[in-house]
């Protein structure tokens, strides 16, 4: 079973779209793929229980019949910083629940597990006698392969040079990187910047994926970003 743990620069970077296109892609190779969003921020009430709009997606594209809880077991109401959601609702998130509820998702029959951050790299979940403790540690105690995906616009290189920089410091893989353009396609110099990275970076580049067009349907888009993907870039795994 291969595992990947999808991070970004930011939120908003593309995380989950470029996850579902990533999916599509394996589906392709008739691969059997299960998802985990451990944390959410940002969930509506469905029948009583909060239903995060990334857990929703990932659960509409993987194929191992996963129920949505099992996919996001950790949500909060609130589009905010989850450990403060968690502390208005008086909870606390931990490390070893994160740990818990993956070890259902690993019973899975599946070729890959991917595994959807929340925020960046650093997303904090809490603190501990003072010292933090974040998502990323979940990450180096399960020794996830990780994609970076870096959205493409001005500020993105000391982003990704940054997250790059933490991830190897976590002890961890980083697999290698994605460029997204989440926003639009209208970067100054865009094509320097990706030269910029490969040569900064130095990793594998999975994919480049262009900004659809939003009049396309998010189907349309993740089937078409779903061709773009390398994953001959897996093959190591
Ligand atoms: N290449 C692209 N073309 C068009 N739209 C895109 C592209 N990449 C991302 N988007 C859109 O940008 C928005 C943010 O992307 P997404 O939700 O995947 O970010 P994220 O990194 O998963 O965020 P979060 O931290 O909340 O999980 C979404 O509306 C998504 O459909
Ligand atoms: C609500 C949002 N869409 C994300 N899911 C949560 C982003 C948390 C970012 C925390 C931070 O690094 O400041
Ligand atoms: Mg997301």
């Amino acid at each position: 079973m291969k595992k990947l743990f999808v991070t970004a620069t930011d939120t908003d970077a593309g995380k989950t779209f470029v996850s579902c296109a990533i999916i599509e892609s394996l589906k392709q190779q008739s691969k059997q793929i299960a998802v985990f969003k451990p944390i959410s921020a940002g969930c509506d009430f469905v029948d009583g229980i909060l239903v995060n709009e990334d857990a929703k997606l990932l659960h509409e594209h993987a194929n191992c019949q996963q129920s949505i809880n099992e996919i996001n077991p950790i949500a909060f109401k609130q589009p905010i910083a989850p450990h403060i959601a968690a502390q208005s609702e008086g909870c606390q998130i931990t490390l070893e629940s994160i740990t818990d509820h993956f070890q259902q998702v690993k019973q899975r029959a599946a070729d890959y597990i991917l595994v959807e951050g929340a925020g960046g790299w650093r997303l904090p979940i809490g603190f501990k006698n003072g010292d933090g403790q974040f998502l990323s540690d979940f990450v180096a105690s399960e020794a996830l392969p990780v994609i970076l995906i870096v959205n493409m616009k001005l500020g993105c290189l000391n982003h990704a040079l940054l997250t790059l920089q933490s991830i190897k410091q976590s002890g961890t893989d980083c697999l290698g990187w994605i460029s997204n353009c989440a926003v639009d396609d209208t970067m100054d110099n865009l094509e320097e910047n990706i030269e910029a990275l490969q040569a900064l970076l130095q990793l594998p580049m999975i994919a480049h994926i262009p900004y659809f067009d939003s009049k396309l349907s998010y189907k349309e888009k993740i089937k078409q970003a779903s061709a773009l993907i390398d994953t001959t870039k897996f093959n190591t795994l």
